[in-house]
């Protein structure tokens, strides 16, 4: 005989529950199937399931507002799903066979793509290494390039079972030196006189001239002024101005790298003239996202976010020109007014970067830690991914080894529970790429195992993200479910998802155990690649929930990647039932989709 905890939605009580209050109604029950869900409200319970028919009509549903809403993207799956396979990363599936469940990494990485990395067997290296994303910079390197190296990764996902998502970064206004002409590099001595300069020479550029991209920079710098190359690498100091032409003396010798980031300090502090005025999204940056959308990436990561705005108008033109895309929208922290305007700019992102690099630029840079840690705290509270990027393991670009400090900083932003880490300069021109992505996936699998051996986790308040009763309800089943996980040891947590947004919030909860997570889009499934967590399955499933488990299991045991006698004990059903057999010893923990197309 099993036990049953069965979680009754109010409405269905008939007396009126104080929004938060659930009622738990322990009953006894002999079979698996005895659930009231038909006394639950349409929108808590089944309602939305992908269908596994091959009908091209994009399915309307009915939201909680009662606006229709055009899921479209469940037709195309089910289109193209097969319903008797399972799709996971090939990595995962090897480490699943070698290891169990519980010594899969949890923080995904990103890796710039450039030169060192851009060709087919070396991206291939970096995906068998645990790369989850591949990250291009619009700032180097022409369209064609970048399409090729798209074209790369879709083949190595095709070709060898992985599921390694795309990022683009746009470059954004910010003020930056020219190409160099061509040269790898160029070294500024000290006290040695530079021009910096909007005027345009041919092929007969003067010597130590660098050519700036904004227009107003003579207008804007004024004499005594400090120049920071790099956020500092090197430093100038203004010393007159002619016309456009702006010179300046070397104060901190340094290489100088092509189209490396300038900024302009007074008195300690950035100057911010009209240079803060330059749009977010230049004219060049719209044109790479129309790019974006035309290659189908899965994520667009915004550089010098000001405010919320700019990603609610990128984020309604990305929907306009593509209707069923479902591209994510990045807001890279890197600016005095993005941290201003934290709070309101995540919640309107599908996700930040901690971009450290010009970040550090902008304000001291014992400000980052504190700013890094707040806005990895800000992302996990709203419920959106948090990378955190730049200099991680700076000294790899040209050494093999990590500096023990660079070791103690990846540390502590695992430690942070960040969901992913990035690979700059090591990945994109180091000559270790290989190497560096090794070292983050060592120290993230062992500062885990650590903090999950120690027992450290901290007690994060998690508030509410949803607006509605039913997104409540999901978020409770998730938070209970994570912790029943804990409390039970568990080895891992099952979620069917349709858009994501369920495996979210229980990847939301940092679980002791890995969180399986079965969508039915790959573009889904590559977009849940970036989350803490989450190892993202497809897999086309139906209204059944149990049997979706029973398939599932069989798929997975089929596949060797769990072992034959596994049995799932804790079962949550839809919206509304916990059901909890206390005669199966036991091993999964399952929670199921919930909210409409959730
Ligand atoms: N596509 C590319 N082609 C050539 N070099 C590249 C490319 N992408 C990156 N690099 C090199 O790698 C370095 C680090 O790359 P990354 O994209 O992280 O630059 P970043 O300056 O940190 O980022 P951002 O410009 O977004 O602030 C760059 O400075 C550049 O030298
Ligand atoms: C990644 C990036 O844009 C930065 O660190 O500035
Ligand atoms: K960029
Ligand atoms: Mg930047």
């Amino acid at each position: 005989m099993s036990q049953s905890l069965h979680l009754f939605s109010p409405s269905s009580s008939g007396v009126a529950l104080p929004k938060h209050s659930l009622r738990f109604t322990p009953s006894v029950s002999t079979s698996n199937r005895q659930f009231p869900v038909t006394s639950f409200p349409r929108r808590c319970c089944f309602a939305i399931r992908a269908s596994a028919s091959a009908s091209s009509d994009p399915k309307v549903l009915e939201t909680e507002n009662g606006k229709p809403e055009v899921l479209s993207h469940v037709t195309a799956a089910a289109v193209s799903s097969d319903s008797a396979s399972i799709e996971v990363d090939a990595v995962t599936e090897v480490e699943l066979k070698e290891n169990g469940f519980r010594s899969t990494r949890r923080t995904k990485l990103v890796c710039t793509i450039g030169p060192a990395t851009c060709g087919f067997k070396q991206l291939e290296a970096l995906a068998v290494g645990g790369m989850n994303v591949a990250r291009i910079n619009m700032c180097h390197g022409e369209r064609e390039w970048h399409k090729a190296v798209i074209e790369r990764v879709r083949r190595l996902n095709e070709e060898k079972g992985y599921a390694v998502a795309i990022m683009m970064d746009t470059e954004g206004s910010e003020i930056h030196m020219d190409d160099l002409g061509g040269a790898p590099s160029a070294k500024a001595e000290d006290g040695e006189i530079w021009t910096f300069t909007v005027r345009a020479f041919g092929s007969s550029r003067p010597e130590r001239t660098i050519n700036v991209n904004y227009d107003g920079f003579a207008e804007d710098v004024a004499i005594g002024d400090e120049l920071l190359v790099d956020g500092g690498m090197v430093r100038f100091e203004v010393i007159e101005k002619i016309g456009p032409d702006v010179k300046c003396r070397c104060t901190d010798p340094g290489l100088l790298l092509p189209r490396a980031n300038l900024t302009f300090w007074r008195d300690g502090s950035l100057v911010r003239e009209r240079n803060a005025m330059l749009p977010t999204i230049s004219a060049k940056d719209w044109l790479d996202i129309d790019f974006g959308i035309a290659e189908g990436v899965d994520f667009i990561a915004i550089s010098f976010v000001k405010s919320a705005e700019v990603i609610n108008h990128l984020k309604s033109y990305i929907a306009a020109r593509s209707r069923d895309s479902d591209i994510a929208v990045i807001a890279k922290i890197e600016s005095i007014d993005s941290l201003k305007n934290l709070e309101e700019i995540i919640q309107a992102s599908d996700g930040a970067m901690v971009a450290r690099g010009d970040l550090g630029a902008q304000i001291p840079l014992e400000q980052v830690p504190s700013a890094q840690q707040r806005i990895v705290q800000v992302c996990r509270q709203l419920n959106r991914p948090v990378i955190v990027a730049s200099q991680l393991l700076e000294s790899m670009i040209e050494y093999p080894t990590p500096t023990r400090a660079e070791v103690a900083d990846v540390s502590e932003a695992v430690r942070q529970r960040a969901d992913a880490l990035m690979l700059s300069g090591e990945s994109a021109m180091g000559q270790f790429p290989d190497k560096a992505l090794t070292v983050l996936r060592s120290v993230s699998v062992r500062i885990e195992k650590w903090w999950r051996e120690e027992k450290r986790h901290e007690a994060m308040e998690l508030p509410e993200v949803g607006s509605s009763f039913s997104d409540s309800i999901s978020e409770e089943i998730c938070t209970s479910a994570a912790k029943m996980a804990n409390n039970l040891g568990v080895d891992a947590l099952f979620v069917y998802t349709k858009t994501g947004h369920m495996a979210s919030l229980l990847s939301r909860c940092r679980p002791d155990c890995p969180i399986f997570a079965f969508t039915t889009t790959t573009s889904v499934r590559r977009r849940l690649n970036l989350q803490w967590g989450l190892i993202p399955f497809r897999l086309s499933f139906s209204d059944d929930m149990e049997s979706n488990l029973n398939k599932t299991f069989s798929l997975l045991k089929a596949r060797g990647m769990i072992k034959s006698d596994y049995q799932f004990q804790l079962k949550c059903f839809g919206h509304g039932i916990i059901e909890v057999q206390s005669q199966v010893k036991s091993i999964c923990y399952y929670t199921g989709g919930c909210t409409s197309g959730s």
